[in-house]
């Protein structure tokens, strides 16, 4: 899975690293406890560990270090926590869009062509999530690899 790009920046790199994917993290899930639609999916708050999970595997996804894969579990174990989850299409819209507002708040690069790459993915990765939580689906993908998203048709503007 993934794009090879040799001569462009990663995306980690692009937004700025491990601090910056933890900061647009952070800036998710203090959304999401605020949110009607999602908190319920997260009783009593989003904990750091979690926190530091779903960093490490949008650090992985964005080229970074392989971290979920090496030490977390890999997609195998992302799968495991999204099954039976139930997410309904407009949990969905709302964590997708809640990761747009999140990059603001971060102070993620908002150029085009890193914002167009970082809304496929989590287009792509929501689908993916609300299809693998369908209650008893006995038809999901059990084993991938953690995907490596790339820039797609509108690569970063080098000057
Ligand atoms: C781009 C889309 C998504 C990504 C990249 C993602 C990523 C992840 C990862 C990596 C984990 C496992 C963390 C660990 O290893 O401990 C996880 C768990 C979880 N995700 Fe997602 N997720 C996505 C979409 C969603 C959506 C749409 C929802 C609900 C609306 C959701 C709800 C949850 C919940 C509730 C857990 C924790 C479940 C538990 O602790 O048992 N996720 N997610």
């Amino acid at each position: 899975m993934g794009v090879q790009e040799p001569d462009l920046p990663t995306l980690h790199e692009w937004a700025g690293g491990d601090h910056a994917v933890r900061r647009l993290i952070d800036a998710f899930y203090d959304r999401v406890e605020a949110d009607e639609l999602l908190s319920p999916f997260f009783p009593g708050g989003v904990s750091e560990h979690h926190r530091d999970h779903v960093t490490a595997w949008w650090a992985e996804v964005l080229g970074g270090p392989t971290r979920y894969t090496d030490e977390l579990g890999g997609y195998e174990r992302m799968l495991a926590h999204h099954r039976d989850l139930d997410i309904s299409p407009t949990q969905r819209y709302r964590f997708a869009s809640t990761m747009s507002l999140a990059a603001d708040d971060a102070g993620l690069p908002d150029d085009p062509e890193f914002r167009a790459a970082f809304v496929g993915y989590v287009e792509w990765g929501t689908r993916l999530a609300m299809h693998n939580a369908r209650p008893g689906a006995d038809d999901l993908t059990e084993h991938a690899p953690v995907p490596r998203w790339g820039w797609g048709v509108a690569p970063p503007w080098l000057g």
